[in-house]
Formats: C-alpha cells, sequence, structure tokens
C-alpha cells in the first residue's frame, strides 16, 4: 500500500479522497518531495552533473606526480597537447583550453589559469586564439557532440550513432605516402607491388603543417589517448587529434581504452595521428596526386591525414605501424581474426577485406580475442585493438546475432541509410556505399575474451572469397602450401572498401593485406612457417566465396554451411577427415563433413558446364602463377630450401 507524505496510508479505492496539506500559516505548501538545493535555472543545471575523477596525461616519471593538484596536472596535459600541435615554422604551439567553446563561461575562467605562454619566435593569429581540447569524452560525451555540430548523424532505434564519412567511403591505398629516409630506404618494401608509396621528408612537413594549422584554425579538437596491443609488454601509446567526433568515438571503441589510472601515467604518445580529413591537401605539392594524403613518418612516429574523412584509414594506418614496429622485436604482425574454444585451442583467421574475418571469428561458441589485427609472439598472440570493425551490408539478425546485437549505443554506424521516422537501419541499402560498417568495442561481444591475448595458435585458417567458384570450401594445407597461399594472399576484393572497385575484381595482395604491410611479404612469411612450424598449427584454406560457378553464375557459398566447416576445423574431426587431391591447385579437400552437403565440396560437382569450370580453374591457376612470379627470386628463411618448397605448393598444369 502507498503511503503519502506523512507516512498516512492512502488506501487504494475507486473513489480515493484527494488529500491536500494542513495549512500551515495560512500558506498551502506543496511538499510532496523536498525542494531542489538551487537557488537557480543555471544552479540546478550544474548539479545534474557529478565532477567524475581527473583523466590528465603526465609528462616524466610514472606516478611520481600523484600529489600534483588537480590544477597543475590540467597544466602538463595541455602542455603536452600543445606541444604535439605545434607549428614546427612558428616554433609554438597554440593556446590551449579544456572543454567545449559552447560552453563560454567555464572557458574564461579555465583560460585565465590553464593557457599555455604566448609565443615569443613569429606571431600568427592562430597563435593568439584559443583552441580548445576535447580530451577523451566519453561516448555519450561524443554523441552530443555529433549530434550538435556534425550534420549526418543521428541516434539509430537501437541507440548507435549513424554518421556519414563524406566523399571517401573506403580507404584511399593509392593516396598513402611513407618517408623514405637513411634508414627506411633499406629496412622497407619499395618498388613494384609494395604499399609505400615513397614521399620525402621535407614534403611530409609541408602536409604536416597543413593539418595542424587547420586543426589549430578550429574552435575546438578532439585528442585521444589511447593504447594498442594487449600485450602489455608491447602495448604502444598513441595520440589522435581529430576535427569530429565521430573520429573521436571511432577510435575510441577501435584503439585499447586506458582506465583513469592509466591515463594518468600516459606521458608522451608513441604515435600521434594528425586528423585532419576535412581539409584537402594541396595538389601543388611534390608527390601529390590527388586531393588525398595519408602520410607516414615513421622516425616522427606521426601520421598525417588530408582529404579523406574515411575512419579506417586511421584504424589501418597504426596498423602498418605496427608492422613495422612489432617484427622489429620478433613479433609477427598479422591482418587476421583470432578466437578461442572452451579448451583453450586458438584460430587465426586471415583473409582480406570482406572475406570473413570478423563474421567468422565472431562465433557464439568460442572466445572472439579480436576480429582483424594481431600479434603473434613468443608468448602467444595478442590483439592489437580494443574493438571491431563489422561489415553491415546484408547483415540479419538470424545469421549474425552477437554483431547485430552489438549495434547499440556507443557503436559508430558509418554510411548506413534508416528511416527518417523510426530511425530503423535498412542494412540491405548500399545508396551511399556497400562499405557501411559497424565500430563498437569489444565488450559489446558478449564471449570477448578479455584481456584480449591467447596461447599459440593450433589452426591458421587461410580465407578467400573466391569470385571464380572454383577454389574447394575447404582444403587441408601443407606447411608448404599455407606459405604458398599466405603470399600469394589471393581473393576478389568485394566492392567498395577500397576506393573505385564497384563490383568483385580478382585480388592478389601478399599476406592478405599487402596494404599494410611494411616489410617485404617473405619476412613475415617466414615468421608465420617458423612460428607454425614450432607450435604445430595446421593451415587450412576456406573459401568462403562462389560455387556452383562464377561470379554473377553461380552463388555464394551459405554462411551457416562456412560455419559448419569451421566448427569442424576447430573441434579436430576435420583434421581425421578422409581427403582426395584436386588436380591443377593439388589441394586435399574432405569427402565429408557433418552438417555441409558432400557435393559442394568438390567445386566441379557443382558446375554444370564441366569444360567451363575446367577453363576457369586454369584460369585462375594461371594468374596465381603470374602474381608469384615477384616473388620467385627471394630467399625466405635461413636456407633457400623452404622457398623451393614454397614454390612446387603453387598450382601445378
Ligand atoms: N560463406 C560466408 N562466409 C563468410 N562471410 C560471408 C559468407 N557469405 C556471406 N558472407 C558475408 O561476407 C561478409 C564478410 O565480412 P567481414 O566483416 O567478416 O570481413 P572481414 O574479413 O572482417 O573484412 P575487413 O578486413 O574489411 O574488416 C559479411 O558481410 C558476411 O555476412
Ligand atoms: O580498413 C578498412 O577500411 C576495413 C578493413 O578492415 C580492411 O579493409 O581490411
Ligand atoms: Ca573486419
Ligand atoms: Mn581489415
Amino acid at each position: 500500500m502507498a503511503a503519502n507524505a506523512n507516512g498516512v496510508p492512502t488506501p487504494r479505492s475507486p473513489l480515493a479522497r484527494i488529500q491536500t496539506q494542513k495549512k500551515q500559516n495560512g500558506i498551502c505548501h506543496d511538499d510532496s518531495g523536498k525542494p531542489v538545493k538551487a537557488q537557480t535555472i543555471d544552479e540546478l543545471h550544474s548539479l545534474q552533473k557529478k565532477r567524475s575523477a581527473p583523466t590528465t596525461p603526465l609528462e616524466g616519471a610514472q606516478g611520481a606526480f600523484a600529489s600534483l593538484s588537480e590544477e597543475e596536472r590540467q597544466r602538463q596535459q595541455l602542455q603536452s597537447i600543445s606541444a604535439s600541435l605545434a607549428s614546427l615554422t612558428r616554433e609554438t604551439g597554440p593556446k590551449l583550453v579544456k572543454g567545449d567553446p559552447a560552453k563560454t563561461q567555464a572557458v574564461a575562467r579555465v583560460a585565465h589559469h590553464h593557457h599555455v605562454e604566448a609565443p615569443t619566435i613569429s606571431v600568427s593569429d592562430s597563435s593568439l586564439k584559443f583552441t580548445h581540447v576535447l580530451y577523451n569524452l566519453s561516448p555519450a560525451e561524443l554523441y552530443e557532440q555529433a549530434i550538435k555540430y556534425e550534420k549526418g548523424s543521428f541516434i539509430t532505434s537501437t541507440g548507435a550513432l549513424a554518421t556519414l564519412s563524406g566523399a571517401k567511403t573506403g580507404r584511399a591505398p593509392r593516396d598513402k605516402r611513407v618517408v623514405i629516409d637513411d634508414s627506411t630506404q633499406d629496412e622497407l618494401w619499395w618498388g613494384k607491388g609494395s604499399p609505400n608509396i615513397e614521399m620525402d621528408e621535407h614534403t611530409f612537413m609541408v602536409n604536416r603543417e597543413r593539418a595542424v594549422d587547420y586543426l589549430n584554425s578550429l574552435d575546438k579538437v578532439f585528442v585521444n589517448d589511447q593504447f594498442l596491443n594487449w600485450d602489455p609488454q608491447n602495448r604502444i601509446k598513441v595520440r589522435i587529434v581529430s576535427a569530429r567526433a565521430y573520429h573521436s568515438l571511432f577510435m575510441h571503441n577501435m584503439c585499447i581504452r586506458p582506465t583513469p589510472e592509466e591515463l594518468e601515467n600516459f606521458g608522451t604518445p608513441d604515435f600521434t595521428i594528425y586528423n585532419a580529413g576535412q581539409f584537402p591537401c594541396n595538389r601543388y605539392t611534390h608527390y601529390m596526386t590527388s586531393s588525398t594524403s595519408i602520410d607516414l613518418n615513421l622516425a616522427r612516429r606521426e601520421m598525417v591525414i588530408l582529404g579523406t574523412q574515411y575512419a579506417g584509414e586511421m584504424k589501418k594506418g597504426l596498423f602498418s605501424v605496427m608492422h613495422y614496429l612489432m617484427p622489429k622485436r620478433q613479433i609477427l604482425s598479422l591482418h587476421s581474426g583470432c578466437n578461442m574454444g572452451k579448451d583453450g585451442d586458438v584460430a587465426l583467421f586471415f583473409g582480406l577485406s570482406g572475406t570473413g574475418k570478423t563474421t567468422l571469428s565472431t562465433d557464439h561458441n568460442r572466445y572472439l580475442i579480436g576480429d582483424d589485427e594481431h600479434c603473434w609472439s613468443d608468448n602467444g598472440v595478442s590483439n592489437i585493438e580494443g574493438g571491431c570493425y563489422a561489415k553491415c551490408i546484408g547483415l540479419s539478425r538470424e545469421k549474425e546475432p552477437d554483431i547485430w546485437n552489438a549495434i547499440k549505443f556507443g557503436t559508430v554506424l558509418e554510411n548506413v541509410v534508416f528511416d527518417e521516422h523510426t530511425r530503423e537501419v535498412d542494412y540491405e541499402e548500399k545508396s551511399v556505399t556497400e562499405n557501411t560498417r559497424a565500430a563498437y568495442p569489444i565488450e559489446y561481444i558478449p564471449n570477448a575474451k578479455i584481456p584480449c591475448v591467447g596461447p599459440h595458435p593450433k589452426n591458421v585458417i587461410l580465407l578467400a572469397c573466391d569470385a571464380f567458384g572454383v577454389l574447394p570450401p575447404v582444403s587441408k594445407l601443407s606447411l608448404a602450401q599455407t606459405m604458398y597461399h599466405f603470399i600469394s594472399g589471393y581473393t576478389a576484393l568485394v566492392a567498395g572498401t577500397e576506393d573505385g572497385i564497384k563490383e568483385p575484381t580478382a585480388t592478389f595482395s601478399a599476406c592478405f593485406g599487402a596494404a599494410f604491410i611494411m616489410l617485404h611479404p617473405t619476412k613475415y612469411a617466414a615468421m608465420l612457417a617458423e612460428k607454425m612450424q614450432k607450435h604445430g598449427a595446421t593451415g587450412w584454406l576456406v573459401n568462403t566465396g562462389w560455387s556452383g560457378g562464377s561470379y554473377g553464375y553461380g552463388s555464394r557459398i551459405k554462411l551457416p554451411y562456412t560455419r559448419k566447416i569451421i566448427d569442424a576445423i576447430h573441434s579436430g574431426s576435420l583434421l581425421n577427415a578422409t581427403y582426395l587431391k584436386t588436380e591443377v591447385f593439388g589441394l586435399e579437400i574432405p569427402t565429408e563433413i557433418e552438417g555441409v552437403p558432400s557435393q559442394i565440396l568438390r567445386p566441379e560437382n557443382t558446375w554444370a558446364d564441366k569444360k567451363a569450370y575446367k577453363d576457369t580453374l586454369l584460369k585462375l591457376a594461371g594468374l596465381f602463377k603470374k602474381n608469384f612470379e615477384t616473388f620467385t627470386n627471394y630467399k625466405i628463411g635461413k636456407d633457400n630450401k623452404l622457398a623451393e618448397e614454397i614454390l612446387a605448393a603453387g598450382p601445378n598444369f
């Protein structure tokens, strides 16, 4: 029974008497609740928000400044960010203020205490104005910023932040530039087939200045201080300076989120991204072939983004950095998904964009370690990232329930189309792009393994989305075959992820990620061979692409069948199946798998036109052979025995 304010029971009856308070001093009080502790509306609003713990990075010794005052912390933090944003020609950083410029009152007060000293060398207007820093904002704060200031930002019916990435809806690999200097000249892979297109140090500085000036011309910038790599011994500190809440939330989700304590001791970042994506590069600048430029300077540990707002550039730019830093430490960096069974059996999923790394590593019966970027060290595997980046085209609750459910508050949904009233997303719709994406923190997947590390892999699964429809749905590989297919990195690129490609086309991309590797592919291949051998991992080739004919004739292998195949690999049952060897590619294919129609296991059975099948098979084999020519002269491992074996493991016809 309910009680009124005086504790007198109020009987529930249809004709309950309306009770008014007894008159005191002749005034009628409505004191059903206590009055608010505010004298004004402003004061009332200020009560709404509780102060949170300070999140401030410190320069210098870890934890030594634990007793610093809040004010001193703020000052050091702004100094560190000001140093990041400094113009290198005017030798001064901008005046920084923490917080949203919209809250002008607070700004005036903070600015008085915290602005960084005025420049002495050469003064420009930008050094006279304040740049407001929105530092490691929470998802809720970033939502508010996005919705208020960024056109095209909306909350979907499930709570995700829908956003548009602008003119670019995929990466622009032809616009990537890497600074060539005395050390990178010899260390990195340059020339034919390499993703590293050179630029000189001076041009980098021109673009860096352009990006920094652009960012400093704004009222506010977002700064994220985060980590990469869950292996604590090989963790990298990254700072991302960007102009959009979308970019800040994307990286909040994709990188590892520091705890408040870790943030207090953050210090100087190991790597910094300047994302001035809304602003183009100057096409009169040397080495620039378009208005977009993604520039990597390993010596300065910096990356500059101009002319593209596609957030994937940041994620994959950092991945390139890891592909340089980790092999130096004898750690193999991998463009792969990774998950682990209840018994601790780890599987890696390699594959190019759209082949199924995210879809297949997200498996309700297994622990997710990560969906896209990993390291394999002497201690086992570790995820580089703190989030997942799933393709959304055709997404359904039935087929991919865990990804579906991860699209909720906090998740960034790029370039999707939704109902203007209900805000329900239509995942079939590709009118903005086919490369629609969801970026969410890894803990949004219920069986994520946190921390995202695991023991040495037992299975290495190479995913290829074969648009020709001639590769078997699954084959067991020898070590040499695994290397052959790893170096080849075959797939049919699915539309949209890389700018300009509109429909599936056969592609070879070394190490299943040539766009991101920094060293010659054979360096990574040799490390993979050594690790697989040492830890007894088995290689598999899984075709998640076409069956019964090429693209346009056959159809994509059904996801439930691919899942059954993957289940059989994980359980170990496929290892003991009966195999037969295919002609031309010499692949071992199983004759039976539980839950998969046996006739689809042999591609030639699914083709009505046997001659067309044979012709297509030979055509693809020819493409493999031609692609591999560039690698035949390279030494792999200590002696050249493996290189010869690998070559022999390719198609024979
Ligand atoms: N048989 C299949 N196996 C795997 N994926 C399939 C299959 N059939 C259809 N798909 C679809 O293919 C897409 C695979 O995309 P996924 O996000 O897993 O790519 P990815 O390898 O993680 O690429 P990226 O590196 O670009 O993130 C999903 O949209 C999935 O629904
Ligand atoms: O980088 C991207 O835009 C998406 C991705 O994961 C890939 O292409 O491998
Ligand atoms: Ca993915
Ligand atoms: Mn990827």
